[in-house]
């Protein structure tokens, strides 16, 4: 988090009536027990855990807490409490098992309120449109829908394989542009993707890239939420002009796709899409699918693009697995050939060693908060509504107590019982990288079929090899922030003799 993005003229001003807010928070917020008895980083007078709340790489310091502190450790912010579990049973019990209690969402004015994305399934409340939204995504994503889109992912993952031809570099862009592809066309349709493609890229990138700038500072309207009305020309102030661009674009992003393929519906001129098929669904509302549709390219590109550029990363690093899932692909679907879903169903260890990919480097290393939507007992400590909560699956899926001593090394044999007999008694990695409870990813098994299907499209064309026959790197550098993946990949794509 960084600091106020106002102008230093009225800074002064501003400081005041911020210390004053706070201090009033902390007032009332020390009449009431805390968590008191979970420990953590002892809190700043006035500014709590603020100045120790780390700017960016969040798992390596949570990591050091938790080997200070332990499984649970607790924050104070300014008004409210955030809780960071380090085990894997503690996540289960809160958020799955209590997940009545701590499926909520941090309020959010600038977001939700001025941007105008309060409508999002990624930041609203549990409510009925809530509820409903996630119907859709469980109908059209669940796990009877999801074979509907096996023909596109495959078409677009030998259409990747062949821009990969003799690539050397970063191929993270062009695996968003073709995953930010496939998302458009199962969402709106293959005419859509053609006429305004890549207009709808760019606006949703620039959502994805301005939402994660507004997450990461403070602004004065989430402080002292009066002042959201002050008017655009009050001196200093940018949140005005940032909320308005906010509005102009996740307004596009969630009327106009819609309307251009509810149009063509009506015309009895639309193509196969998500919208097409179940626009007259009597179980879902129109509203309903328009807005969890909206959330599908900002839920999937990311994050799917990450996953394989992290599976590629490990490839790049243990040519042995490298050559394993080579050999695999081969045995399976015939060298040479393009592999479809059906035919990757008994490539085991390709499976294994995507498994073991996502483990060692999830895309989200630190999950999304959750908070309490009431106060909750837990291990015998009263813990107040309101309260943030932060999974660190980083920590939880190395945990030695889970994955045993050598948690921190890449072997997919650990999740074969012809390697490892204690296999099936292992954790789904997948359960805790989609997240946990009633906010699990609804976009998980679309993540897993494309992740599957691009790898062993890319695996069975090409060797992965370092640049310019140069030896494998010793060391990579790792991004920082919400999202972890290599900050820089450097492959070359050899095409497989
Ligand atoms: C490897 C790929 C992906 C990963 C690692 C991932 C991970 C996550 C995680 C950790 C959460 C938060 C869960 C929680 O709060 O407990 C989440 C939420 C979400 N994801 Fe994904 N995701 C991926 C792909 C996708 C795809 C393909 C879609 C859509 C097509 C999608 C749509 C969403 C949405 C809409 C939410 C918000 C759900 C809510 O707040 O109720 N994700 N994802």
């Amino acid at each position: 988090m960084s600091v106020l993005d106002i102008k230093p003229a009225i800074a002064g001003g501003i400081a005041i009536l911020t210390a004053s807010v706070l201090a009033l928070y902390f007032r009332n917020s020390n009449r009431k027990p805390g968590p008191e008895t979970f420990p953590g980083p002892r809190p700043d007078f006035l500014i709590a855990n603020i100045r120790q709340f780390p700017k960016s790489h969040w798992k390596d310091v949570f990591k050091a807490w938790k080997d200070e502190y332990g499984d649970v450790v607790h924050l104070r912010l300014p008004g409210t409490s955030m809780l960071i579990l380090n085990r894997w049973e503690d996540a289960e019990e809160l958020l799955t098992k209590r997940a009545n209690i701590w499926s909520g969402r941090p309020a959010n004015h600038m977001v939700n309120e001025l941007m105008e994305f309060g409508w999002s399934v990624l930041q609203m409340q549990p409510s009925h449109p809530f509820y409903e939204m996630r119907k859709v995504f469980r109908k059209v994503l669940g796990p009877g829908a999801i074979g509907d889109y096996d023909r596109l992912i495959e078409g677009a993952s030998q259409e990747l394989v062949k821009d990969l031809a003799s690539f050397s570099g970063d191929p993270l862009s062009l695996i968003q542009d073709s995953i930010g592809k496939v998302i458009v066309t199962i969402s709106y349709g293959d005419d859509l993707w053609r006429d305004q493609g890549k207009q709808l890229v760019q606006i949703n990138t620039e959502g994805v890239d301005l939402v994660t700038h507004v997450f990461g500072q403070i602004w004065l309207p989430n402080i002292v939420p009066i002042t959201r009305f002050l008017p655009s020309w009050f001196p200093g102030l940018t949140f005005p002009k940032v909320a308005k661009r906010g509005r102009e674009i996740f307004h596009t992003i969630r009327y106009s796709p819609f309307e251009v393929v509810k149009n063509a519906v009506d015309r009895g001129e639309a193509d196969f899409s998500v919208i097409s098929k179940y626009i007259d669904d009597p179980e879902i509302s129109k509203e309903s699918l328009r807005d969890a549709t909206a959330m599908m390219y900002f839920g999937a590109v990311d994050t799917t693009s990450t996953s394989l550029a992290n599976f590629l990363y490990h490839m790049l690093m243990f040519p042995d697995v490298q050559k394993k899932v080579q050999k695999e692909l081969d045995d399976v679907i015939g060298r040479g050939n393009a592999p479809n879903m059906a035919s990757i169903q008994t490539a085991k260890y390709l499976k294994a060693a995507w498994e073991e990919s996502l483990r060692l480097l999830p895309p989200f290393p630190t999950s999304v908060p959750h908070i309490s939507l009431s106060e909750d007992h837990w291990k015998g400590v009263y813990i107040p509504q309101g309260t943030w909560i932060l999974s660190n699956f980083s920590w939880m899926l190395r945990d030695p107590r889970i994955w045993g001593e050598d948690s921190t090394e890449f072997k997919p044999e650990r999740f074969l019982p012809e390697f490892n007999p204690h296999a099936n008694e292992l954790k789904d990695v997948e359960s805790s990288v989609f997240g946990f409870g009633r906010r699990i990813c609804p976009g998980r098994y679309l993540a897993e079929r494309n992740g599957i299907i691009y790898a062993a499209a890319i695996m069975s064309a090409y060797d992965i090899v370092p640049l310019n026959g140069g030896p494998i790197p010793t060391s990579v550098e790792f991004t920082g922030g919400q999202i972890l993946r290599p900050l820089k990949l450097d492959i070359h794509f050899s095409l497989r003799k």
